[in-house]
């Protein structure tokens, strides 16, 4: 498999993981989400359920003591017609019980349905004593109906027996209630109606409202003005079953929410791995490199500068070709990035050499944003002071392309020779420059373009040009710098002009480390 394949196939294997991921958490996080809301509406439910409850618990509670109260307030005889007649209509009154009578000391004497028992009837001792003095006994057979039992509270020298219906319309499942007084100390019912499920820490889910034990929800409430609380209950089978098409909902938005969301991810990926955001992240982490071409004395081959010119390799490792990436810098503009970059690099790498052999100078590379932001001349200043290296060792160098703002060219190349900066035209000859423009310019040195090199020795109908663009600098006093020098017949022609004449090219030194133009330094 090619290093390309495997990238893909890397960058295939990421994304299908990305995709995954994302769609398995969304999907799950809508779930979850489902999860909650279903549980508060059935909580919410019962909050309802235990509240009517207890509403209805504590009309029972006012009906039982008003009742109870009344009967012992009675002056007629215990027992007597107008008492048993009396009972009655209390009994009349009350909506919740089934039968008011007579009863103290663990005897049952009468009652308005039963009416005067002979003998009386043993009750025996009650279930529970109430915090105010209620007795209750619980399931006691009644009198009143063959094989009929109840529940009986009993105070003073009266009692009244409630009806097992009180609570029949709260019948409801799947939800489920149990509730009556609560003694709080020992966190217990200590008479309950219903028989939904009761757990063990009643104290927890009362003080919490609601908890989920042994696959139930459950929902406590107390009431305000008196010692009763209601537990209601539903299974938590009891919520999901009916809820299953919600589930299927939620994971199937969840689901799409995963599959856009992780599309988004991936497009934002491949357009982070553009070549442009690459680049600019590279730039940022300073990633990039700069290797030095020599330039030398055509006549001698002495090494008297170099050319800096910058690398970079992208995410893959892969080199990428300078005039591509530049172009890009160009035209997303942070050229200016990469030019502070590599004039930094320049100046940490071979400063030693620039501050000790004068007359020798690396050339850097400039573009047109460069010149026009006018912060660029200050900050080099600036950098060269710092590092201590003269501004005789730096050129810079102009293409002619990026001379068309021609003032604010022309002052800024007045600028960098007045602080003592060789300034060159690169690539001269490709461009559209007239003999005036040059003159008007005012350069030190003119890099012939290695287009024109390559037709020395040939019969090119360009061929003729090389001498007449050496005539020219020759007129304008400047120096000259020959590019792409491959042959030693290119470099023969040249050493015999009447000129002093240096050369760049793959004859002379291709771009290598800095260590390895230190070397050729040592060597000359
Ligand atoms: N603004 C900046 N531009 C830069 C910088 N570094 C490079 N560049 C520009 O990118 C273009 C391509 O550069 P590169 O691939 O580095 O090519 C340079 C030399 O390697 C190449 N060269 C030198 N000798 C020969 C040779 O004999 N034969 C041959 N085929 N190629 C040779 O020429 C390029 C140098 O060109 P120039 O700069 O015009 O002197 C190029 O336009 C670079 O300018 C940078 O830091 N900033």
């Amino acid at each position: 498999m090619s290093p390309k394949q495997r990238s893909t196939a890397r960058n295939v294997a990421q994304s299908a993981c990305i995709f995954l991921v994302v769609c398995l958490l969304t999907a799950g996080l809508a779930l979850l989400i489902a999860r909650f809301f279903i549980l508060a509406t059935a909580a919410a439910r019962l909050k309802t359920y235990a509240s009517e409850i207890l509403e209805q618990d504590e009309k029972l509670a006012a009906n039982i003591n008003a009742t109870l109260a009344a009967a012992n307030a009675s002056t007629f005889p215990e027992c007597s017609d107008p008492d048993v007649s009396y009972l009655r209509k209390l009994l009349f009154r009350s909506p919740y019980l089934k039968d008011v009578g007579r009863e103290h000391d663990g005897q049952f004497f009468c009652s308005a349905i039963a009416g005067v028992e002979q003998p009386t009837i043993k009750i025996g001792k009650p279930d529970i004593q109430t915090y105010n003095g209620r007795m209750i006994y619980f399931n006691v057979p009644l009198s009143s109906a063959e094989g009929a039992h109840g529940e009986i509270v009993e105070f003073g020298r009266s009692n009244v027996v409630l009806s097992p219906d009180v609570f029949a319309e709260f019948d409801r499942p799947p939800l489920y209630f149990s509730g009556g007084v609560v003694n709080f100390q020992q966190h217990t019912f200590l008479r309950t109606y219903s028989n939904a499920p009761r757990p063990a820490k009643l104290d927890l889910i009362l003080s919490r409202h609601e908890l989920i034990r042994d696959g139930v929800l459950y929902y406590g409430a107390c009431s305000t003005i008196r010692p009763d609380c209601v537990l209601t209950s539903i299974a938590l089978t009891d919520i999901w079953t009916p809820n299953r098409p919600f589930f299927l909902i939620a994971a199937a938005i969840g689901t799409i929410i995963g599959v856009l969301f992780s599309g988004t991810i991936l497009f934002m990926r491949t357009r982070d791995h553009s070549l442009p955001n690459q680049l600019r992240r590279a730039v940022r982490q300073k990633r990039l490199s700069v290797v030095y071409q020599p330039i030398v004395e055509v006549l001698t081959g002495s090494v008297v500068a170099a050319e800096a010119l910058v690398r970079w390799n992208d995410d893959d490792d892969k080199p990428v070709r300078p005039d591509i990436f530049i172009a890009i810098a160009e035209e997303q503009g942070f050229i200016g990035d990469i030019t502070t970059l590599v004039l930094d690099r320049v100046t940490d790498e071979l400063a030693d050499i620039l501050r000790s052999a004068p007359g020798f100078r690396v050339s850097v590379n400039m573009s047109a944003q460069d010149l026009t932001d006018d912060t660029f001349i200050p900050r080099l200043q600036t950098m060269l002071q710092t590092k201590h290296v003269p501004a005789a060792g730096i050129g810079l160098e102009l293409t002619e392309r990026s001379t068309a703002e021609r003032d604010i060219v022309i002052e800024s190349i007045r600028q960098l020779r007045a602080y003592g900066h060789t300034v060159y035209i690169d690539d001269f000859g490709t461009g559209y420059s007239s003999l005036a423009y040059l003159s008007e310019l005012d350069v030190d040195v003119l890099k012939v373009d290695r287009a024109f090199t390559q037709t020395i020795g040939t019969n090119s109908v360009t061929a003729n040009i090389v001498p007449q663009i050496l005539a020219m600098g020759k007129a304008l006093q400047l120096k000259i710098v020959v590019e792409g020098i491959e042959l030693q017949e290119q470099a023969t022609y040249l050493s015999g002009i009447d000129a002093i004449i240096q050369g760049q090219g793959w004859l002379f030194g291709k771009p290598a480390s800095a260590q390895a133009l230190r070397e050729r330094l040592i060597q000359r």
